[in-house]
């Protein structure tokens, strides 16, 4: 070909790229134009981050606070390009999270999810997929599955109090996340897995070691994806994955063999695994489940899905995102609740009170829920300042009227959840650890909606009973036997981290005393 020839092509291929290029700039730069063509205030977004940098660099919480202050209680932002109403005013909530459920019934549908086995999750699944899947795994959270479970945490609490009684007899410090951490990867490989194991004695048990290689992926992986949803499938591809394929395998033989073990000899399990076994062989359950967490009534599937039990792949999955959905969580709760109890005496001793006049000497059992409700509102006041997670979302699917906002299909809705926690016309003195605050008279004074640990409505927190029950055995059984307070090393009140989730920034160290 002559020269010239040569010279056209190019110019015309750079002409293409340019042009392709404009195109992009331009989509790219209308998308950053929805909120304010909405009339929604807000921080300006900056081009393809949006407004992450912020939300990155000073962290979630800290934006949203600020942000509230200039904006008010509903405001835009862009989380990367995706457009999202931030909505703190609690009546509005409501109408998102359970009057208008049917119109935001999904989380944000992410790319970086968008692998196995965390696609088949309840966490990621959406409308009616989710539905069934909710559907049935509810009856898996019944009170009588639940009380069921009650000799494994047993088991776990007893581990707990030996191990609090060899530190407390030593005179040690104890990081009471690290305690509380493989207490509930202990109950967590028995309710979850019918696996006996002890994190607690032994920090190098192999199905604690994988099981925190799963939850916890390198961080620079877990920015790239990120910060690049877009890439996401190239990155799992190249094995830079949320997914790490080594860890999830050894799960998944872990569950494999157990399935196995109940197909041959057809024993009566009473754990999580074994709901989703019988879930597979469709054995139908009608077994009643507390109304928050079971919305069987309402989440009717549509006529168009006839599907029934669970996958292989669903089991797997889900069998596995109960170590996801419900490990961390819990442990945040027994540790921050430790921690604060050990920083108020006050508290520590009306609790001691109630545990002794409900158990005794007694080991702890189901009476935790039933005869203790001074524990529950220490629980509560925990899960208020400390809720792990610090918002939630929910996708529109489609148009509607949320007051006088008119929400577009395809909207995504911010909660921020602490800052709802923290609004001092809902919670006088916001940080103060102030129990009393959850008594029924004072719950009846607030609106609803100004409390969510674990979400509210059909989308909440399944596994809400089931870890409530895990955090109040833990503490009792110590504070029956032992006083916890803070040593030398301690920084009371904990400093949090409130980036993308909730958690201690520093060690929260303890020292435990046996009572007389
Ligand atoms: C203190 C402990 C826990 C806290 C604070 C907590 C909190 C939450 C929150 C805030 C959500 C999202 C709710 C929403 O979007 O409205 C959630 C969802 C979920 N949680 Fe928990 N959780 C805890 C323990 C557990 C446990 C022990 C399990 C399982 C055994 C579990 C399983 C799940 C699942 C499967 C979902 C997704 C539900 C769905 O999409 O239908 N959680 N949790």
């Amino acid at each position: 070909m002559e020269t010239s020839g040569w010279i056209s092509i190019t110019w015309t291929l750079l002409l293409g790229v340019v042009t392709l290029a404009i195109i992009w700039f331009w989509k790219s730069s209308q998308t950053f134009k929805v909120l304010e063509k909405m009339g929604l205030k807000g921080p300006e977004p900056r081009f393809i981050i949006g407004n992450m940098g912020q939300m990155t660099k000073k962290g979630f919480h800290a934006c949203f606070k600020e942000w509230e202050k200039e904006y008010g209680k509903v405001y835009g932002v862009y989380r990367a390009k995706q457009p999202s109403i931030v909505i703190h005013d609690p009546d509005m909530l409501r109408e998102i999270m359970v009057k208008q459920f049917a119109a935001f019934p999904n989380r944000q549908s992410s790319k970086i999810a968008d692998v196995k086995p965390w696609r088949s999750t309840l966490q990621f699944l959406m409308d009616d997929h989710w539905r069934h899947v909710r559907n049935t795994l509810s009856p898996g959270f019944s009170t009588g599955k639940l009380k069921h479970m009650l000799p494994v945490i047993q088991r776990c609490c007893r581990n707990l109090v030996k191990h609090v009684q060899q530190k407390a007899e030593k005179g040690e410090d104890v990081d009471t996340k690290v305690l509380s951490n493989a207490f509930s990867m202990d109950v967590t490989a028995g309710t979850g897995f019918g696996m006996e194991v002890c994190c607690l004695q032994n920090p190098e048990e192999p199905f604690g070691v994988v099981a925190n290689q799963i939850l916890y992926p390198p961080q620079w992986v877990f920015t790239l994806h990120f910060l690049f949803p877009f890439l996401s499938p190239v990155l799992h591809t190249l094995g830079i994955s949320i997914a790490p394929k080594k860890p999830i395998q050894y799960m998944f033989d872990i569950i494999s063999a157990a399935i196995k073990e109940r197909r041959q000899d057809n024993k009566d399990y009473k754990d999580h695994l074994q709901t989703l076994v019988d879930a597979q062989r469709q054995k139908t359950d009608d077994t009643p489940v507390d109304p928050e967490i079971d919305h069987r009534d309402d989440l009717k599937t549509s006529s168009t899905w006839n599907r029934k039990g669970l996958t292989e792949d669903e089991i797997y999955a889900n069998s596995l995102n109960f170590l996801l959905a419900g490990y961390e969580n819990t442990a945040s709760g027994i540790a921050f609740l430790l921690y604060n109890l050990a920083g108020s005496p006050h508290c520590l001793r009306k609790l001691q009170d109630e545990v002794d006049a409900a158990l005794g000497k007694d080991e702890v059992d189901y009476r935790v829920v039933s005869d203790m409700p001074y524990l529950e509102m220490c629980l509560n006041e925990t899960l208020r300042l400390y809720p792990p997670g610090l918002m939630l979302d929910r996708t529109c699917i489609a148009d509607t009227e949320i007051k006088t906002l008119h929400v577009p299909k395809g909207m995504l809705i911010t909660i921020p959840v602490y800052s709802v926690h923290t609004d001092p016309t809902n919670w006088p003195d916001p940080l103060k650890f102030d129990p009393e605050r959850h008594t029924s008279e004072a719950r009846a004074t607030r609106h609803p909606f100004s409390f969510m640990p674990f979400g509210i409505g059909p989308r909440n927190c399944i596994g809400m009973r089931m870890s409530q029950l895990e955090v109040k055995m833990a503490v009792a059984c110590i504070v029956q036997k032992f006083s916890p307070f803070l040593c030398e090393q301690s920084v009371f009140p904990a400093k949090v981290s409130t980036h993308v989730r909730l958690g201690p920034e520093e060690k929260m160290w303890i020292k435990f005393k046996p009572r007389a």
